[in-house]
């Protein structure tokens, strides 16, 4: 297994790769990498005369091509991506560079050149390592070009011109595609095949290895193993994500979005640095799910005493200047600010402790993309909820505790409140993804299913100009949702119903959208609602559902279900949930033409067409 955990050094990173070439979307998800595709807008038009051969070239358009996303990624969002991957392919034949052919006549000019020789193709790649550090995009680029060489037969004007007329060579460097019918051109390819169809997978694998795994000099110890929780000086020792490779992101300040997680003993990463541990793993996923709720305490409870309030905007500030501020004990509110430092949630420097940017965004109350409510739910009814696990287990009652599932209409407005805070929060955080995730603007009219505060609506609103957009959620949910506010201008493109789902009809429309609310539905639940909207949804109407991802999907592709079966730290309680299920299942209920996407690296998008009855 010295494939996945290679590619898996990104896996908690939010990965980009700045390409509109489908042939490197392909090879990258073959090989297991999670990435969003931003394709970038810088327009290759480098001088190639001033570089000093063509390999430069092409590193200096990749690199540029990466730049650009991560800048425009910045710009919008005030965040940039962990990693943005940019890459260039060209064709270098007698000193000239091919790119893709404008036209017919120039392919038919760049496959003349190529016909009965031999050529070089240079793909250049760049990883781009980003940080914010206030407010201004920091960023680090790793570049490398592989090169290939390829023979072509002597080609006939005929086999030119059929070959040109396919119009296969319109979109490819040098006016050919290897991997199809160009294939039948080629003599023979020395080098890596997949560098000449547009990336050059296995130099990529090895300079992640080289980035995240730089080797130790020989007798250098080993990195010191710790639990979830460390003793309070040695936190500075957990700046890795494994323990022991060096992240280039964090090294240079940089932040994971998913930054706070337990640490893992090393296991078998050392084979890639050459050293094979014949010892036996230790049993590291069972040492974290038994730790791992201090961390989320930790974090929640930082959370309700408001540190990350009290840190934002503010100069590094010290443990007894937190602790005035959130009226508690100098010592306790030393040991909370090292643990949460030690988690990624803080920076700490001689000056004393600042917020990272994760936490700023996040975890501070006030913010577009505060999660603070749905910390605060985790903290009240569902912290409430698992403590009484083994009561629910005994009695065969539900893991949401029965206030909660009983919903809205039999809680206090308060509690109702809290719910949709928490809701309010993570659609907010993910509305713009859902809304983006496929092209939505062929309808006119949408539902909401479920909708709560219309945080979702309004970004919808925002980003079809057409769109009519429904809010259907219980009268109860309505009736409060006037409370929250988006940084949407309200629209009277957005109307609210009150309504149930289970029993009442609902609002007429031609796209009924789900969005996080499926997935701890019980199966004969979810599959009678989904047949009722099936049943509603005219010829031509379309379904979107959006989850969360499972942990298990995520866990796989990095690699760490290496760990027994069934062991999961994340998504307790929730409906295992794959794209595939639920393309089945849509498919099943009458849709057709059904789609799946990731989005913002944490969604699975659906989106189907109901199909003539
Ligand atoms: O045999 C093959 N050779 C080349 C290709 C494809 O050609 C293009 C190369 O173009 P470029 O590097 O400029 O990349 P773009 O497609 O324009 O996408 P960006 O958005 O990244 O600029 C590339 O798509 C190769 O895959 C091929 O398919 N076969």
């Amino acid at each position: 297994m010295l494939l996945r955990p290679v590619i898996g050094k990104l896996q908690h990173k939010r990965v980009v790769l700045a390409s509109s070439s489908p042939r490197r979307r392909e090879i990258l998800s073959n090989a297991g990498l999670r990435f969003e595709v931003v394709p970038s807008r810088f327009k290759e038009k480098l001088h190639k005369g001033s570089f000093a051969a063509p390999h430069a070239y092409a590193v200096e358009t990749a690199k540029q091509k990466a730049l650009e996303v991560a800048d425009r990624m910045h710009q919008k969002d005030l965040r940039a991506p962990d990693v943005v991957i940019g890459a260039d392919t060209i064709v270098a034949v007698g000193g000239l560079i091919l790119e893709k052919p404008v036209d017919k006549q120039d392919a038919y000019r760049m496959l003349s050149r190529l016909s009965g020789k031999e050529h070089s193709v240079f793909t250049g790649v760049a990883i781009v390592h980003c940080c914010t550090r206030d407010g201004q995009l920091d960023t680090e680029v790793s570049e490398f070009y592989e090169e290939t060489t390829v023979k072509f037969s002597e080609l006939s004007e005929e086999l030119l011109w059929e070959y040109i007329d396919s119009g296969e060579p319109m979109d490819k460097a040098g006016g050919y595609g290897i991997q199809a019918l160009g294939g039948m051109l080629v003599e023979y390819v020395r080098g890596d095949f997949l560098n000449v169809v547009g990336f050059p997978l296995n130099r990529f694998c090895k300079e992640l290895a080289r980035l995240y795994h730089a080797p130790r000099a020989p007798g250098t110890p080993r990195p010191v193993q710790h639990d979830s929780i460390p003793a309070v000086d040695t936190f500075e020792d957990l700046s890795d994500s494994k323990g022991g490779g060096s992240d280039p992101a964090r090294a240079s300040g940089g932040l994971q979005a998913g930054g706070a997680r337990p640490q893992a003993p090393r296991t078998q990463e050392a084979d890639l640095n050459g050293v094979t541990d014949s010892q036996p793993g230790l049993p590291a996923g069972l040492l974290e799910l038994m730790d791992g709720f201090k961390a989320s305490k930790v974090l929640l409870t930082a959370c309700k005493l408001q540190v990350f309030d009290v840190l934002k905007d503010r100069g590094p500030l010290s443990a007894t200047d937190v602790a005035r501020e959130i009226d508690a004990s100098v010592g306790g509110t030393a040991r909370l600010l090292d643990v949460c430092a030690a988690l990624g949630l803080l920076d700490k420097s001689d000056r004393g402790y600042s917020n990272t940017e994760t936490a700023s965004l996040h975890l501070a109350s006030d913010g577009e993309q505060s999660l603070h409510g749905l910390a605060a739910y985790h903290d009240g009814p569902v912290w409430g909820a698992f403590t009484h696990l083994g009561r629910a287990v005994r009695e065969g009652a539900a893991w949401t505790p029965e206030p909660l599932l009983q919903g809205p209409h039999k809680w206090s407005t308060e509690a109702t409140l809290q719910f949709m805070r928490a809701s309010h929060g993570l659609s907010k955080l993910t509305a713009q993804h859902v809304a983006t995730a496929f092209d939505l603007s062929p309808f006119t009219s949408a539902c909401h299913l479920g909708g709560c505060t219309g945080a979702l609506a309004h970004k919808l609103v925002q980003e079809y100009p057409h769109l009519q957009v429904t809010v259907f959620d219980l009268p109860e949910v309505i009736k409060l949702a006037g409370d929250f506010q988006t940084d949407a201008q309200p629209s009277e493109r957005v109307h609210f119903v009150p309504g149930d789902l289970s029993s009442d009809s609902l609002p007429p429309a031609d796209l009924y959208i789900f969005c996080s609310l499926l997935h701890d539905w019980p199966d004969d639940r979810l599959h009678g609602l989904l047949s009722r909207i099936s049943g509603s949804c005219k010829p031509g109407a379309g379904l979107l559902l959006a989850e969360l991802a499972p942990a298990e999907e995520e866990e796989e592709a990095s690699g760490a279900a290496r760990r027994p079966p069934g062991l999961r730290t994340r998504g307790v309680g929730r409906r295992p949930w794959s794209p595939g299920q639920y393309r089945r299942l849509l498919q099943r209920l009458g849709f057709q033409d059904v789609q799946a996407a990731r989005a913002g690296g944490l969604l699975h998008v659906v989106l189907g067409t109901r199909a003539p009855p």
